[in-house]
């Protein structure tokens, strides 16, 4: 069986954390290899710009942010995801380029088309088999992020930040449904995790 390229994003809030732990189930349920890593970071390298991009007292304008951003996930790609892959071993990203689209394309505003250039020069067309798209109204990500404390240096920004990178990605999504599973993370967990587990089945032909 060829190995999965599998990501999970969404809004701030919409609870990819969480649901990492129905992810890790499910993999294990079918005992299938599988590395958990995450972007920003992955990496030594990738980790040291994930501090510096998350630290609220970094002033990195839009441009910066997004090549600070490539940057680590070229060294994510070479270092950590390609070599598992290789090795037939399946790989779920906590966040990939989705996310760039959404937050500096939508949230930033930068224009897209620019972030599809540094994605065909670092990715050279790989992309991921399965995204898991955790979708939620902006309240309710609001709602409960409202409960941790020291948000970071994104979780800081405004609505119309958030609105719009929904926006990237729902619309991404929809043009490419073959692969977006999108999962409406409004559900109780249980609710949540039947989707997650509906999705990663549909992928790998496995029971639910
Ligand atoms: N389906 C759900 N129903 C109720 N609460 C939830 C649900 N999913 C997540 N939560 C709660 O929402 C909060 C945020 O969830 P989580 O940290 O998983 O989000 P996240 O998307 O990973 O956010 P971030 O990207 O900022 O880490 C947590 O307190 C979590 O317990
Ligand atoms: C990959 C990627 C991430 N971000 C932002 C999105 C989040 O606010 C943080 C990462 O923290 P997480 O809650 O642990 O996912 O970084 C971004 O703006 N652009 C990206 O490409």
């Amino acid at each position: 069986m060829k190995a999965s390229f599998i990501t999970l994003d969404g809004i701030d809030g919409a609870g990819k954390s969480t649901n990492l732990n129905t992810i890790r189930s499910w993999f294990e349920k079918h005992q299938l290899p599988v590395l958990f890593t995450r972007e920003p970071g992955g990496t030594a390298v990738g980790e040291a710009l994930r501090k510096l991009l998350l630290d609220p007292t970094t002033h990195a304008n839009a441009r910066t942010e997004t090549l600070m951003i490539f940057a680590a996930r070229q060294q994510h790609l070479d270092e950590v995801i390609k070599p598992a892959l290789a090795q037939d071993i399946h790989v779920v990203s906590d966040r990939f380029t989705d996310a760039t689209f959404a937050y500096q394309g939508g949230g930033r505003g930068l224009p897209l088309a620019d972030i599809a250039t540094l994605e065909n020069w670092v990715q050279q067309g790989l992309q991921p088999d399965l995204t898991l798209l955790l979708d939620v109204p902006l309240t309710v990500a609001q709602q409960r992020l409202s409960q941790n404390g020291n948000p970071d240096r994104f979780e800081q920004l405004d609505t119309a930040f958030f609105e719009h990178a929904r926006t990237v990605y729902l619309d991404r999504a929809a043009s490419a449904p073959q692969r977006y599973a999108i999962i409406d993370s409004s559900l109780n967990l249980d609710e949540v995790a039947l989707q997650i587990n509906q999705a990663l089945a549909q992928l790998f032909g496995l029971n639910a």
